[in-house]
């Protein structure tokens, strides 16, 4: 199993006290590798905390996580952001990119904390990449030069960079036509399939939830 979440219990406020509101509750959840799932549930069900505590954003009251068979909780704020940017890849309902900076630079931002320089190799992916999803032309202008669905686009891809095991992914075509959000939606599934990467969703689309092999949804703090 890629990874594996063992009765996990998260909630808000301070446990014991009346401000406690537990949002989930002995939560099971397992992932194989290469597969692509899409979580569901009605606003406030804990989606985002859910994928908070897969993306070692944020830690579970009890229970474990295990990512590749090895035990993620307990890991320090520094062993959390080396796993995170090592195995994980993240893609926001707005794309969060740099607005300074151009298309292909913004793809190429998350190997820079590696140190050293950017090698051929990278430059070769990130040359795919951006080909692959027809915004090689784009290559140099600024995020407020380009449109909705090709700032998207980026994401997705500098997403990739790191050529992560796991791509989490919340709303992702919250913020789009619907156009766009179908040609979102295929690339996301296009690009998982060819790299054969394992991708959560997070989404209120029924339209991207259907595409995915597997749909849960988050009923009273579980998944069912
Ligand atoms: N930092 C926080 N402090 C207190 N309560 C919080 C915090 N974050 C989330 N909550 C509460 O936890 C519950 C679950 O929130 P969460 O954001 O996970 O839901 P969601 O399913 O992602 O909702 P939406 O679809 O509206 O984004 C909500 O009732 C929310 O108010």
């Amino acid at each position: 199993m890629l990874l594996q979440l063992q009765n996990i219990t998260k909630g808000y406020g301070e446990p014991g006290t009346h401000s406690y509101r537990a949002v989930l509750k002995d939560l099971n959840f397992e992932l194989a590798q290469g597969t692509k799932v899409a979580i569901v549930g009605p606003s406030g069900s804990g989606k985002t905390t859910l994928l908070n505590l897969i993306g070692a954003l944020d830690q579970p009251e009890s229970g474990r996580i295990l990512f590749e068979g090895k035990e993620i909780t307990g890991y320090s704020k520094t062993e959390l952001a080396t796993f995170r940017n090592k195995h994980l890849g993240f893609v926001f309902q707005l794309h969060h990119l740099m607005p300074q900076l151009s298309l292909w630079e913004n793809v190429l931002l998350p190997l820079l904390p590696q140190g050293n320089k950017i090698s051929k190799e990278q430059k070769d992916w990130a040359e795919y990449l951006i080909k692959k999803v027809g915004i090689w032309e784009q290559r140099y202008q600024k995020p407020s030069e380009m449109s909705g669905g090709e700032c998207q686009r980026t994401a997705v891809i500098r997403a990739l960079i790191n050529k992560p095991k796991l791509i989490l992914a919340d709303e992702p075509t919250g913020a789009l036509d619907e156009e766009n959000a179908t040609a979102l939606t295929d690339l996301l599934k296009q690009l998982s399939d060819d790299e054969g990467v394992t991708l959560v969703t997070v989404t209120h689309s029924s339209v991207l939830a259907e595409q995915m092999d597997k749909k849960f949804t988050i009923r009273k703090g579980n998944l069912e």
